[in-house]
């Protein structure tokens, strides 16, 4: 006869056994430390993410950013589900990456190490994945780094290039 595990209510996500993590989905009793998660919608059919950290303005660290790709991979598979919600909590969306996280952290272990790797499940999800922000949205990127997703943005980088030799900050505030 089958198995069922049903973690405790109480279960956060990062306390569950990596090797018992395959056996019952996150949004299926275990709770996540850093995000809220839950299907939203008349016919249950929104994929509903909250970043949660409101006291550091839901700065992105690694638990935070490895929590929204588990929740991304269960939505992803969940053939209920047709899109899914990102969204902030109290006074923020997000303020960018962690910096306290990232302080003590060196170019060649940041670099080597890929560490935002994961960062980039987001954009590889198959179903509409929506950004509801509110309040502060904090992200600083370089102009080249932009330049490789869209001609657009190449051109706009051609010209910025003659004015520009330092990184572009983009900040968004409410
Ligand atoms: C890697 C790339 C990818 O694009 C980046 O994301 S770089 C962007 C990094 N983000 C930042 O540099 C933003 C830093 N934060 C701020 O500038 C300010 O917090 C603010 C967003 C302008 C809001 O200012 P405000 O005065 O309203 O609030 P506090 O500064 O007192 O912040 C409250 C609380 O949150 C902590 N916190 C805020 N941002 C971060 C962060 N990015 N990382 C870690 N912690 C953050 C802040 O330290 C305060 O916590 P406390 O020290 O009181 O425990």
């Amino acid at each position: 006869c089958p198995i069922i595990l049903v973690p405790p209510s109480s279960t956060k996500w990062s306390q569950v056994p990596s090797v018992l993590k395959c056996w019952f989905p996150p949004h299926a009793g275990a709770q996540y430390e850093y995000i809220l998660v839950e299907k939203r919608g008349d016919k249950n059919n929104v994929g509903f993410i909250q970043l949660n950290r409101p006291k550091a303005l839901n700065a992105l660290c690694d638990g935070l950013m490895k929590e929204v790709g588990q929740a991304l991979d269960a939505f992803e598979a969940d053939a209920d589900v047709g899109a899914v919600v990102i969204t902030g909590s109290d006074r923020a969306f997000a303020a960018g990456a962690d910096i306290k996280e990232m302080q003590n952290r060196t170019f060649q272990e940041c670099y080597g190490g890929n560490f935002l790797a994961h960062w980039n499940r987001v954009s590889t999800v198959r179903k509409p994945v929506i950004a509801a922000v509110n309040g502060f949205a904090v992200s600083i990127t370089s102009p080249a780094a932009c330049a490789e997703k869209s001609d657009i943005l190449k051109i706009s980088f051609f010209f910025f290039f003659f004015f520009f030799t330092t990184q572009d900050i983009g900040l968004s505030f409410k």
